[in-house]
């Protein structure tokens, strides 16, 4: 190691001059400026300094082994000898061997080594500074630590005395309220009081009055002295009146013997303050107090008005403001009661009477978080006419049934169960469509699966392609049975091919729709028919509670003599059992007996299963629900419920058109509707009319029979007429004097025809607005035929008084049979007391010929008319 300068070395270990001049300062090196050399046993020395002062001890380090010698002595063993065991000789070989560690540090350079000094003593600062570092960083830690503590505990003070500021001023509160409402109550009490005491005193001058007035006048006032002179009353009632500020005398004639008597047992009149006065008034109220108001789907007018707390009448007033004219015991809808109640001032809120219905039942039923199980698919057979659907009913029903129920069958009930060795399988016995569509009507799904049955031997017809279609729309998967396979005609690959056109694709090309070939007549397939039922029910995962009360759907009902109502019911969840309570749509009752599909009495009948069930209070219709309910009181009043609430709706139903007429008139304008009312004299003309009417809608305007019927135009039509805004038209009828009244009173509509030409010539000339001159005709006159006399001259002569206008000669006539047309002609001779007329008038007799007719009979009516012409304006 050669000597360098102090500047060197600085640069060698990597610090300030400075520094490195101080340390050799501090070791007791002489240096004073860059340009000093420093030898090798300073460097040691300055090492020796640094380290020390690092507290290491320059002598431990000294001691330890710089120089590690391993030295190894290894001796072995060598015979030598001609013959073995004798004469041998033993040589010991010894070899020593010796191996030298050095320490690293001790093989480093000087430069090296100082280097390394230098990092360490760099590591050993910089670890000291972090140190520091940390405890710094911990008392700042620990000082906002008690900082946050006692911002915590402030806070929770100043919460505890906000608690405590808060509890004192309620109690503070809560004190004056107690104070003023005892105060009120004192007040309250002393008004009470001295009303009392006002009527009383009242009664009795009245009573005074009266006794004056009837002869004992003299005793009262002989009584007054003497009850002055006892001084007493007199007092109390100047103590009174003199609380009251007024003259003691303004009571006197309050007080005769009786008044004392009293005043000498209460003693509570005296501590009153009586104002003689002061008036009990009452204020009318001046503003309507906004009310909730709730209301139904339908409503009353009476009950309308009583939640709004006013008259019928007045409710009935508002209704003919808003162009309804309603009757107190009339059904409003909910649209027009909520104008109406927003109309009166109060606040509407609209109820929906099934959720009412639902909460009643919710009541009564079971909430459903029953563990559900499978069940057994529901099945509907459907296909075209004579394809076999009966036929395949009874063959499973037979077999199936007969086979594995005990007695046959007794008894055929709508739908019925078959067991087979996968699980059971429930068939609606109700094949087509009719019974399908008529239970989805009315929103009954009971199906789970179609079975579409097609004569193999036939194909694809009408209504197998209605029977997809209704699947389809339903929603419920199909299976197609190709029947008939017996037959040697059959040619299920022809079926396949035509119902694959319709969208129904074979699983074997690659579809979804399982075809299974059968035979009814000889029951091949049967089973595989089954088993792919069971088969779609799996896939299906159909599962239903099978514990707790029951609920379903009606399949069918009958009355049966002797055994009063019987309905067919499927339980669709739950265990229906004998003796149970059931609301059946708009019947109830205790269920007396229960049978199954072969007339055996049954006690409990679980999900998917057909029961034939007795004891209901009517028939209920095919499709309505059925439920069991706890009380025989909650199901008789949710089916009362229930009736109202048709009622209503139908009620409702019959206004509706009337409603939305008007508001439709408002928004579309009066073009864009034509109602029309058609009577007819027979059905046929009927049924031409109304579809040649309905096949003039036009985009612009829609022409609709709202109303068709064979007979007299009556009231009943007029009524409709007027609610629906509809014209009237009479083919070959007339109007009767109750409609004619209605007619006239509302100018309603009326046309009358005979020819079914003219009544849509005359229509669609209106809506296309080429209307030409009309030829009206006007009734002048009504004869009511009241004997019938023959004439030699002129055959049949009725005997007639005129009704209503008059009757002329010459002028034609219509002869009515209970308003309906049954003849038209002249009228050839009026006479009236066996002389010629020219007129006769309402009110009057007269004998009326009518030209070549002579079938007329006492009750007819003969009309008189004119035609006239009339120019139309568009
Ligand atoms: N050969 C043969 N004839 C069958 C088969 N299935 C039904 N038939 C006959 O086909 C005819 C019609 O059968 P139904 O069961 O009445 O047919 P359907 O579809 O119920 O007829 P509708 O009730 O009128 O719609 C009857 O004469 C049956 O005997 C079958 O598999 N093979």
């Amino acid at each position: 190691m050669s000597d360098k300068t102090v500047q060197e070395l600085a640069g060698i270990v990597g610090i300030p001059l400075e520094r490195l001049l101080e340390q050799m300062k501090e070791a007791g090196i002489v240096a004073h400026s860059a340009e000093d050399t420093i030898n090798d046993d300073e460097k040691m020395a300055l090492l020796g300094h640094l380290r020390k002062r690092h507290g290491k001890d320059e002598e431990t380090e000294a001691s330890t082994a710089k120089k590690v010698t391993l030295k190894r002595r290894t001796v072995t063993s060598l015979k030598q000898g001609t013959v073995p065991g004798k004469n041998t000789k033993t040589i010991n070989i010894q070899v020593n061997k010796q191996k030298t560690y050095i320490k690293r540090e001790d093989a480093m350079s000087d430069a090296e080594r100082e280097e390394l000094e230098r990092v360490k003593k760099d590591l050993e600062e910089r670890a000291q500074k972090q140190e520091v570092e940390e405890q710094l960083h911990r008392d700042k830690a620990a000082r906002e630590k008690a900082e946050l503590e006692a911002k915590q505990a402030a806070v929770r003070k100043q919460e505890e005395d906000a608690r405590a500021e808060r509890a004192k001023k309620e109690k503070e509160t809560e004190a004056e309220r107690h104070k003023a409402e005892k105060a009120q109550r004192l007040e309250a009490s002393v008004e009470r009081n001295a009303e009392k005491v006002r009527r009383q005193a009242a009664a009795k001058k009245v009573a005074a009055e009266r006794k004056a007035g009837g002869g004992a006048a003299k005793k009262t006032v002989a009584r007054k002295p003497a009850v002055a002179a006892t001084g007493k009353p007199a007092d109390k009632a100047a103590t009174v009146h003199r609380r009251a500020d007024k003259p003691a005398g303004g009571a006197k004639p309050s007080y005769g013997k009786k008044g004392r008597k009293k005043g000498g047992k209460g003693r509570n009149e005296q501590q009153f303050i009586v104002d003689p006065n002061a008036k009990h008034t009452f204020a009318m109220p001046t503003e309507i107090a906004a009310k909730d108001i709730s209301i139904p789907e339908n409503i009353i007018v009476s009950e309308l008005a009583q939640k709004m707390s006013v008259k019928a009448a007045e409710v009935i007033k508002h209704l003919m403001k808003l162009g309804i004219m309603s009757t107190i015991n009339q059904s409003i809808d909910q649209e027009t009661a909520v104008i109406l109640v927003e109309e009166m001032g109060h606040n509407p809120i609209m109820t929906s009477e099934e959720d009412h219905e639902t909460d009643m039942l919710a009541e009564h039923t079971e909430a459903d978080e029953r563990k559900e199980f499978p069940r057994a698919p529901i099945v509907t057979i459907m296909g075209h006419v004579d394809h076999g659907k009966t036929s395949l009913l009874d063959y499973i029903r037979e077999t199936r049934v007969a086979s594995g129920e005990a007695g046959g069958i007794t008894q055929h009930i709508g739908a019925y169960q078959v067991k087979t060795d996968h699980g059971a399988v429930t068939f609606l016995d109700t094949p087509g469509h009719a019974a399908f569509t008529a239970m989805r009507a009315r929103g009954a799904d009971v199906t789970d699966v179609v079975i579409v049955v097609v004569a193999a031997d036939d194909g694809v017809m009408p209504q197998t392609k209605e029977a997809v279609e209704h699947a389809r729309a339903a929603s419920v998967p199909m299976i197609v049975a190709m029947n008939k396979m017996d037959k040697p005609e059959a040619n299920p690959d022809k079926v396949m091919q035509e119902l694959s056109a319709i969208g129904v694709m074979p699983e074997e090309w690659g579809g979804d729709v399982q075809f299974i070939k059968v035979s009814a007549k000889t029951g091949e397939g049967v089973n595989d028919l089954i088993e792919s039922l069971i088969l779609q029910s799996e896939i299906l995962e159909l599962k239903a509670p099978n514990e707790g009360k029951a609920s379903g759907l009606v399949i069918e009902s009958r009355l049966d003599k002797g055994r009063g109502a019987v309905a067919t019911v499927m339980v669709q969840k739950g265990t229906l059992e004998q003796g149970q309570i059931v609301l059946c749509g708009h019947e109830y009752g205790r269920v007396r007996a229960m049978f199954d599909e072969n007339g055996a009495n049954v006690k409990v009948a679980g999900p998917s299963t057909p029961v034939e069930i007795l004891g209901l209070s009517g028939t209920p219709n095919a499709g309505d629900d059925f439920v069991v309910v706890t009380s025989e009181r909650a199901a008789r009043d949710l089916a009362e419920h229930r009736e109202d609430r048709s009622k209503l709706s139908r009620n409702a139903a019959q206004q509706a058109s009337k409603l939305e007429e008007v508001f439709s008139k408002m928004a579309a304008g009066e073009t864009s509707n034509l109602n029309i009312i058609i009577k007819t004299d027979v059905q046929g003309s009927l049924e031409a009319l109304r579809e040649s009417l309905n096949k003039l809608s036009t985009d612009e305007v829609s022409v609709k029979v709202v109303y068709g019927g064979v007979g007299g135009i009556n009231e009943g039509d007029a009524n409709l007429a007027l609610a629906s805004g509809a014209i009237l038209m009479g083919f070959n009828v007339r109007a009767d004097a109750t409609a004619r009244k209605l007619i006239i009173e509302k100018d309603i509509d009326l046309h009358y025809y005979s020819v079914i030409y003219d009544a849509i010539d005359e229509v669609k000339k209106s809506l296309s607005g080429m209307l030409s001159p009309e030829i009206k005709e006007k009734i002048v006159g009504l004869a009511e035929v009241r004997d019938v006399f023959r004439s030699p001259k002129f055959g049949s002569i009725a005997g007639c008084m005129v009704i209503d206008g008059f009757v002329k000669r010459n002028l034609p006539i219509r002869v009515l049979r209970e308003n309906v047309v049954i003849y038209e002609g002249q009228l050839e001779s009026l006479r009236r007391f066996k002389d010629d007329a020219t007129e006769v008038k309402m009110g009057m007799e007269c004998g009326i010929g009518v030209k070549n007719y002579n079938d007329v009979k006492i009750g007819d009516q003969i009309e008189v008319f004119e035609r006239f012409e009339v120019q139309r304006e568009l």
